[in-house]
């Protein structure tokens, strides 16, 4: 008998401090990956029964071969993909086929080999500028909402993501969300543009904090001791001194939807709020 998701072996799952969503921490990244896709798994098929349709929106970076395991079996079969609307929530500003496309990973890593279709994959514009690439990216993520593809806020008019994936770089940055950029208080426009990025290439267009936080579900996945520090200083109690902006994956706090954190034991390793000396909890 396979192990739910629940069941599977974690260092520690706990929630963190208030706001700050609920933790998994796995002792290896193959756990990772197994948890991972089983979550995403899971919010697929709930999402299916109750809307018809699952809208999720991916990131670039690591977090695409952690999500190797949808590929296999049984997710191959099992997911309902054909029900699927993929996004991203960032993109770089590059041709398609380019090696720094989010889209170009995407497609090679996991969409290549699952029957998505293809009419539902909505990727920018890459003949456009970044700023007329992210207006592009916003008018059609509005055809979606309004055709309810993407689910909306009851209280706005903001998308409500069933998923939104998020990686974290080792500055803290979330999607295209940089720290100290002004990108990170962009509050009205639900798509943005940047051409001064830190980590090339420079020009990104980027989902917006308030998109972000008004997804159902928003998963975290950081790996590695060269985020340790990141991982700290945005999930435990701050000090006062700590400006949120410094550290954008610190302001992912979904407003009415569920944050969850995949850490392996390298990136968790720095959290003061899980005491965990090495032992499996479950
Ligand atoms: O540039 C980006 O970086 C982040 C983090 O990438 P990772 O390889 O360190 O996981 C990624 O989430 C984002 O989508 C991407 O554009």
């Amino acid at each position: 008998m396979p192990l739910t998701f629940s069941e599977r072996p974690k260092i520690a799952a706990s929630s963190g401090p208030d706001g700050r969503g609920e933790l998994k921490i796995y002792e290896n990244l193959d756990d990772l990956a197994t948890d991972f896709a089983d979550y995403v798994a899971q919010l697929s098929e709930l999402s299916v029964k109750e809307r018809g349709v699952f809208s999720v929106a991916l990131s670039g970076g690591s977090i695409i071969s952690l999500m190797r395991k949808l590929c296999e079996a049984p997710y191959n079969r099992t997911v309902d993909w054909t029900k699927w609307y993929v996004f991203w929530a960032d993109e770089r500003v590059v041709a398609k086929n380019h090696a720094d496309s989010n889209y170009k990973l995407a497609k090679d890593g996991i969409l290549s080999k699952v029957p998505v279709l293809s009419s539902h994959v909505h990727s920018i514009n890459d003949n456009l500028s970044a700023e007329e690439a992210a207006e592009g990216y916003e008018f059609i993520l509005r055809q979606l909402v309004k055709s309810r593809t993407v689910d909306v806020l009851e209280s706005r008019d903001c998308p409500k993501f069933d998923l939104i994936i998020l990686g974290m770089g080792p500055d803290g940055h979330v999607a295209s969300l940089f720290p100290g950029h002004p990108a990170v208080d962009q509050r009205e426009d639900w798509v943005t543009y940047i051409t001064d990025s830190p980590k090339a290439p420079p020009e990104r267009i980027t989902f917006t904090l308030p998109v972000i936080n008004s997804a159902a579900n928003v998963a975290i996945v950081v790996t590695g001791e060269a985020k340790a520090t990141a991982v700290h200083r945005a999930i435990d109690a701050a000090p006062e001194e700590l400006e949120a902006a410094a550290i954008p994956a610190r302001m992912v706090q979904p407003t009415d939807g569920k944050l969850v954190w995949f850490l392996d034991r390298s990136a968790a390793s720095k959290l003061h709020c899980v005491p965990f000396e090495g032992d499996f909890c479950a």
